[in-house]
């Protein structure tokens, strides 16, 4: 097991990632040397038969263990499912030293610290992540559910307690969730660190050349990406943004398309393509975008949604929370590692669209 640091300016907490260690969650929660009433564990329909029994029957020292399983999915980023979890959470008696455990991938993660950030204004949350992509998710605090008009719009920057990040229960994610998460993966490279992204272009070719060392380094390596980031700028101010790199063409799919349709990961890969294209128009550079291009199909990653339309996609565009008075703002790469937070011309934007949409109706 390694233990990695999140240091943030509002709360520096551990995160433990290595094979097994679920069944330490007991531990983990006494190392926080904190009383803690009941536990309200949140997961989803896929991951409570795989892993909800292993993490209640490791909770020994408490009689007040509750679980709350909502529908797997992204769908389940909402209104109507945090009402209903709060409403779970009030019916129990759950008081202020209650401790959430989020049980699962970003869905979770991001849904089950929203609640946790606003049940009594605020208590502890512990993040146990069960998909690659949460190795991103996890991070940073950032919590939210989703509104029809755009991504992740209602939320809070709230950190957990811990992360315990066993990658023994990846092995029974499916083939498209492996996917989903590297895109998340090659962002932190990407953006960041180019060595990690030459070891990555080096190693993986598939999905399935990440295992056990190789998977464990590249998760850390992305982690650690994402814990400098936010180490300086935890809530947006400046850098964070570029997590984001991307994001902005990203979420537009997904709101478009309707959420769950395509996977948060390959709506990222999408739109980081879709961003080094921009990138080399606007810095008028040559990035040797078909070489990323290359790369990406060898993980079958899908193209843009050929039926969208490029004026639906700018206008969801100009809702991304990086906008500032209706002018998009876009993660953009001058090199691999590279990255800045600019201002696009619609223009600019609305004609890659339209010319990646008519290469894909083409094709
Ligand atoms: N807060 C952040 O910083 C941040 C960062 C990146 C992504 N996100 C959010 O994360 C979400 C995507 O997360 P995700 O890709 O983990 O999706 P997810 O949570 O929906 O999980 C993907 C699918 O895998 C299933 N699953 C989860 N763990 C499994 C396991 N161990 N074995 C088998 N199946 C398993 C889930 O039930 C689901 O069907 C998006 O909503 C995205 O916006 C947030
Ligand atoms: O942690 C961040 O900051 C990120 O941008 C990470 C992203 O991978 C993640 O999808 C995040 O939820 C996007 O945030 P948003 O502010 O654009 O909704
Ligand atoms: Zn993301």
């Amino acid at each position: 097991m390694e233990t990695l640091t999140i240091k943030t300016a509002s709360k520096t907490y551990p995160l433990y990632i290595g094979k097994g260690i679920r069944f330490q969650i007991q531990s983990f929660i006494q190392a926080l040397e904190r009383e803690f009433s009941s536990v309200l564990i949140i997961t989803d329909s896929i991951v409570e038969p795989l892993y909800l029994k292993e993490i209640e029957s490791s909770l020994t020292d408490f009689s007040n263990v509750y679980s709350y399983v909502v529908p797997a999915g992204e769908e389940a980023k909402s209104f109507s499912v945090f009402y209903d979890i709060l409403t779970f959470a009030l019916e129990k008696e759950l008081d202020r030293k209650a401790l959430v455990i989020a049980l699962g991938g970003g869905v979770v993660g991001d849904l089950a610290g929203f609640v946790a950030a606003t049940y009594m204004r605020g208590i502890a949350f512990i993040q146990m992540p069960t998909t690659l992509l949460a190795h991103d998710s996890s991070v940073g605090g950032k919590v939210a559910i989703n509104h029809p008009l755009g991504k992740n719009m209602i939320g809070a920057f709230y950190q957990p307690e811990a992360v315990v990040y066993d990658i023994e229960m990846l092995s029974t994610l499916p083939e498209e969730q492996w996917r989903s998460g590297f895109a998340e993966v090659i962002k932190h490279a990407l953006i960041w660190d180019k060595p990690f992204y030459d070891w990555l272009q080096a190693e993986i070719h598939t999905l399935a050349d990440l295992r056990d060392e190789k998977l464990q380094f590249a998760l850390a390596k992305g982690i650690t990406v994402k814990a400098e980031v936010v180490a300086e700028d935890e809530k947006e101010s400046g850098i964070r943004s570029y997590l984001n790199f991307g994001h902005t063409l990203a979420h537009a799919i997904e709101a478009g398309l309707g959420y769950g349709k395509m996977s948060h990961g390959d709506a990222v890969a999408i739109g980081m393509l879709f961003a080094i294209r921009v990138s080399e128009e606007y810095y008028g550079i040559d990035l040797e975008l078909q070489k990323f291009r290359k790369w990406f199909r060898q993980f079958h990653y899908p193209e843009i949604p050929k039926h969208l339309d490029a004026a639906s996609l700018l206008q969801l565009m100009k809702k991304d929370k990086k906008a500032q008075s209706g002018t998009i703002r876009m993660v953009l790469m001058k090199q691999i590692g590279e990255v800045e937070t600019v201002k696009v011309e619609d223009e600019l934007i609305l004609s890659i669209l339209e010319k990646e949409l008519e290469e894909v109706q083409q094709r």
